[in-house]
């Protein structure tokens, strides 16, 4: 086995201290895995099936600030189900309304980062290759908006993953705050496609980033093809895309591919019982917190975020806007993904991989 699993996982505690009282050094709290993530707090949600721990928790904390957005399919490396793309989608919108103050359920809006990672020690294994055989409902989802979701298979409606991860992606990276990958473990396919969808990205010694959508049959669709480009060039984007090239915390450890451009390594000295993705992670999210106001986060954010890229900015049909030219990329990232997704190559080499995995489906 090539890497390691850590036994530990990323949980963080929602503070009800005010962050300005407490010293910097132990400002962002990190808890062991004995403690449950999934459980609901008064200000987070949790969306977590208790039978199978399976689900996409939104957990808040130093008074509100920082929101941590889990995924968790224990069995199955955080593979997404299509539900838990249906939750991860709904607490996208709410962080949408948390940062941008614009609903009655955040009065006081202190928002300055979203934080995207995995339980159990690694980030996530891409969509849930034994989930087709399993229809989603609005119900399990917690509401979806979107009617066609209810009879959906990942193979077969590639267009309802795409409508929901399309948004997820989109809006994650326009939130007006600070978003943070977290990563342990393994990132694949569609999990890799998620950590182009942050600011930074943190990966711990074991990370690994893989695009295995070419082995699989399939094109990225979700948007990860032109955020990767964007953040490792084309070149290298195309090894990562069609040779097997991988971001590996190992290498990014020496400085080796990408020289700390696309990500830090994991290296600040742990305290007692936290691992060095977390302590890295505190180092991360201190400076955030020590700043006067969270105003000038968000202009500053929305700021980088315009100036970002050319083009005409116009609105979406998911409702998010996008800069003309980014559109346009994204349709020609859908179309390459709705020309392979469901076909006979991608049918025969899911199969392949799901033989090679051998999960049993519904365990
Ligand atoms: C958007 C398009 C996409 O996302 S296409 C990409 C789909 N994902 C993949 O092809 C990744 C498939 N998984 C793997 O290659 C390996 O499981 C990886 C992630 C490398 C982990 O390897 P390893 O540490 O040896 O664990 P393992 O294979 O024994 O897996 C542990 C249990 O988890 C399960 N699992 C893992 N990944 C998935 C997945 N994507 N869908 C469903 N189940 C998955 C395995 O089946 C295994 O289950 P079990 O313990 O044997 O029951």
């Amino acid at each position: 086995m090539y890497l390691a699993h850590h036994t530990h996982r990323l949980v963080m505690r929602r503070c009800s201290i005010s962050s300005m009282l407490v010293p910097s050094s132990i400002r962002f709290a990190l808890l062991p895995s004995s403690s449950s993530s999934s459980s609901s707090t008064s200000n987070g949600s949790s969306t977590s099936d208790p039978s199978s721990g399976c689900g996409v928790t939104l957990q808040f904390l130093h008074d509100d600030s920082v929101a941590v957005i889990t995924l968790q399919n224990p069995k199955r490396r955080n593979a997404l189900t299509v539900s838990m793309m249906e939750q991860l989608d709904m607490h996208v919108q709410s962080l949408l309304r948390w940062s941008t103050n614009d609903s009655s359920n955040y009065n006081n809006n202190n928002a300055r980062a979203v934080i995207l990672t995995g339980g159990g020690g690694t980030f996530c294994s891409g969509l849930d290759l034994h989930d087709n055989e399993t229809p989603s409902t609005a119900e399990t989802a917690g509401g979806s908006t979107n009617s066609s979701s209810s009879s959906s298979h990942l193979l077969r409606d590639g267009k309802n993953m795409l409508y929901h991860m399309t948004r997820v992606t989109n809006q994650l990276l326009s939130l007006p705050v600070l978003s943070i990958s977290a990563i342990d473990g393994y990132a694949m396919g569609g999990g890799a496609e998620l950590t182009t969808c942050t600011d930074l990205v943190v990966l711990s010694r074991d990370a690994k980033i893989q695009f295995v959508h070419a082995k699989r049959g399939a094109s990225p669709g979700w948007g990860g093809l032109r955020r990767l480009i964007k953040k490792v060039g084309r070149e290298r984007a195309l090894r990562m895309l069609l040779l097997g090239e991988c971001i590996l915390g190992e290498e990014e450890a020496l400085g080796a591919r990408s020289g700390g451009k696309i990500s830090y390594y994991a290296d600040v000295v742990a305290n007692e019982g936290e691992t060095a993705l977390h302590a890295t992670m505190r180092a991360v999210i201190n400076p955030l917190l020590d700043l006067p106001c969270s105003q000038s986060i968000r202009a500053i954010k929305r700021a980088v975020s315009s100036a970002d890229g050319d083009g005409e900015v116009i609105d979406c049909i998911d409702g998010s806007t996008l800069k003309l030219d980014t559109n346009l990329a994204m349709m020609g990232e859908r179309d390459a993904f709705l020309s392979v997704w469901g076909g006979k190559a991608n049918l025969e080499q899911i199969q392949k991989a799901r033989d090679r995995i051998k999960g049993t489906p519904g365990k």
